[in-house]
């Protein structure tokens, strides 16, 4: 995939994203989604009662939705959904940096295509045999991490020389992810005409049932929230944690953001950012559901100014941050 010749290295880096379809058809959505949320770590019930409410309801009804949404932020150029350009040009750059260092950069998705299988095989070929796999969720929580760490051992399940493998939990507080973010923020907001009433900083969100039951997610994103609010020296007025993207009936972690934000202008509140500090690159959840859904919501309800500040994507603090990451948990193997 690279430009770089990576023959040579010993040390494989798998970096991974959550998913991504492979066109915005029915079908190919159909097929993502259909693997994603048959994962048991995503969605807690048992088959028995689930896979007919999934295989008849929710893949006849929600990919027709969820194509249409897809279809306005795919990336044409590279016929890829933003996750997956974001995530290869974040590999691409790193390989560069680390080439050096005999480090083999690779990138897959949990669910569709490049997987965690092809690029595990991929990095062995190339003489790894020693790999760290980096889930890219600042916060961990069982139904992403988790879940990365599973598939990863699945396919080591199967061969006869497994690579070392080592995974990596989260960076939450990294300092060097909280500098990141405040640069971001700061550089974004320096541009604007009007400064905003409240940063929101947006996650996603998940079932309360999983929190109760154990998943710290919920703590992980506070943990950044506490971080950000004090690098930047701001209340937690200021810059809310709230929570987005919820699915089926369960009940969610809350604030839910669609709530708050069409308060906000009865508060006087009119002038709003979000940044979704949750997310490594831009993708459906982000250029869709906030920078266009929520942006409607908010101005609808009487909001003046709503900005989206853009995720980390590959901009140069997120490369020193992966870096940083990646040499801390490589310790004893160069
Ligand atoms: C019960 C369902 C879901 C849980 C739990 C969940 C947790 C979770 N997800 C992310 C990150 C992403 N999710 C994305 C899309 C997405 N998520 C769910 C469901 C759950 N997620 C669905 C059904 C979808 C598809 C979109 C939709 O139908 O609304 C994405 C975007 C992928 C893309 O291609 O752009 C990301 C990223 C986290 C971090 C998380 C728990 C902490
Ligand atoms: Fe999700
Ligand atoms: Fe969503």
């Amino acid at each position: 995939m690279n430009n770089v010749e990576c023959n040579s290295s010993k040390i494989g880096v798998l970096l991974v994203n959550l998913g991504t379809p492979e066109g915005t058809d029915y079908w190919s959505i159909r097929r993502y989604l259909s693997q994603f949320l048959s994962d048991k770590r995503v969605i807690e019930l048992s088959s028995f009662l689930w896979q007919p409410i999934l295989q008849g309801f929710v893949l006849t009804f929600r990919p027709r939705r969820l194509g249409r949404s897809y279809s306005r932020i795919w990336d044409k150029k590279y016929n890829k959904s933003p996750l997956a350009v974001i995530t290869q040009s974040q590999a691409e750059a790193l390989q560069i940096d680390l080439n050096k260092q005999n480090i083999c950069i690779e990138w897959a998705m949990r669910y569709g295509k490049p997987s965690i299988e092809q690029k595990i095989e991929f990095l062995q070929q190339q003489g790894c045999d020693r790999i760290l796999l980096m889930p890219l969720y600042p916060q961990y929580s069982a139904t992403t991490t988790a879940t990365v760490n599973d598939e990863a051992f699945r396919v080591l399940m199967k061969k006869r020389i497994q690579p070392a493998l080592r995974t990596l939990y989260s960076f939450a507080d990294h300092p060097d992810y909280i500098h990141a973010l405040h640069q971001t923020i700061q550089t974004h907001l320096d541009k604007l005409s009007t400064p905003p009433d409240r940063i929101l900083l947006s996650f996603h969100g998940l079932p309360i049932r999983y929190v109760n039951a154990g998943d710290p997610y919920e703590q992980e994103c506070q943990k950044t929230a506490v971080a950000l609010r004090k690098k930047m020296g701001k209340s937690k007025e200021y810059m809310p944690l709230v929570y987005q993207s919820r699915f089926g009936p369960d009940k969610w972690l809350g604030p839910n953001i669609a709530d708050v934000i069409k308060e906000y202008p009865k508060q006087n509140i009119r002038n709003i950012a979000v940044i979704a500090p949750g997310f490594m690159a831009d993708c459906l959840e982000t250029k869709e559901e906030i920078d266009h859904e929520y942006r409607e919501t908010f101005l609808g309800e009487g909001g003046e100014g709503f900005t989206y500040i853009p995720c980390l994507n590959d901009h140069p603090l997120a490369l020193e941050l992966l870096k940083k990451i990646i040499n801390q948990e490589i310790q004893g193997w160069i």
